[in-house]
Parts: structure tokens; sequence; C-alpha cells
């Protein structure tokens, strides 16, 4: 099963965002790619990774990610942050990670967990969907 993932950076991480996907473009080759819009204008011109553009974040591109969640369709994010400047649509970016946490998805929202995260990924142990339900009160495995 390809595994779909999101990519979406603040405006002063998306040098370091660029760079990062760059270095695992092979690990995500495959995957089936979701973005915010200049985020994923970015990638898209440093690499050759084919990736499904949403809305810019000021613009909504949060809550089409948050929207993807909310019915379990991603299995990783990658949400670069900028921890040190407010952003106009922080409540968008609360809400995405809330829903994240609803739904059990993992989040990076920096580089030393995306790195862990993709190393995951590349050795192919995302069995995160079998995970949540197992953790989650009355669900199967979990008596
Ligand atoms: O603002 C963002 C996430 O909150 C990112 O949006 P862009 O990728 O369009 O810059």
């Amino acid at each position: 099963m390809s595994m779909k993932v999101a990519f979406i950076a603040h405006d002063r991480k998306k040098d370091e965002m660029v760079n990062f996907v760059t270095a695992y473009e092979k690990a995500f080759d495959g995957c089936q790619l979701y973005s915010t819009g200049t985020t994923g204008q970015r990638i898209m011109e440093a690499t050759q990774l084919q990736i499904h553009r949403f809305m810019s974040g000021p613009l909504g591109g949060d809550q089409q990610i948050g929207a993807m969640v909310a019915e379990n369709e991603l299995d990783l994010i990658i949400f670069l942050r900028d921890p040190l400047m407010a952003q106009p649509h922080e409540p968008d970016i609360t809400a995405l990670l809330r829903i994240c946490d609803v739904q059990g998805i993992p989040v990076a929202t920096n580089v030393a967990t995306a790195e862990i995260l993709v190393q995951a990924l590349m050795r192919g142990d995302f069995g995160w969907r079998e995970l949540v339900h197992k953790y989650k009160p009355g669900l199967q495995g979990n008596e």
C-alpha cells in the first residue's frame, strides 16, 4: 500500500523543508504526496516529485489537509512550523494539529522528528492504522 504523506512549511522553514525532502527524495518517491500551495511548489521546483498541492496555508490549505486527516486519509504529515513568528491563520494550524491527535496521525513539526519518521517509512514499518486501533479503548486488540 502506498503511503500518503503531506508536507507543510512556514515561510522561514521552507528552505529547510526543501533540503529535507531533497535528501529523502527516494523515500518519498512512490508515496502519494500532498502539500499546501507554496510549500509544494518549492519542493517540486527542487525535485522530480509530483505533489498534489492544496491552497496556500493562510487561504485554507491547512484546513484542506485537515479534511483529509478527518477522513483518516493521510499516513504522515511533516509540518515545519515557524516557532518564532505568529501566523495570521493560527487557528487553522491549531485545528490541523488537533485533528491529527483525534485520528492518531503522526506529525513531525521539526526535522529531528521528521528524520525519525522517514527512517521508519523507509524500513516499511508504517503499520500506523493498526497501531492506532490497538491503543484505542473498546476497539479490537485492546480488550
Ligand atoms: O501557511 C502554511 C501552513 O500553515 C503553509 O502554506 P504555504 O505552503 O502555501 O506557504
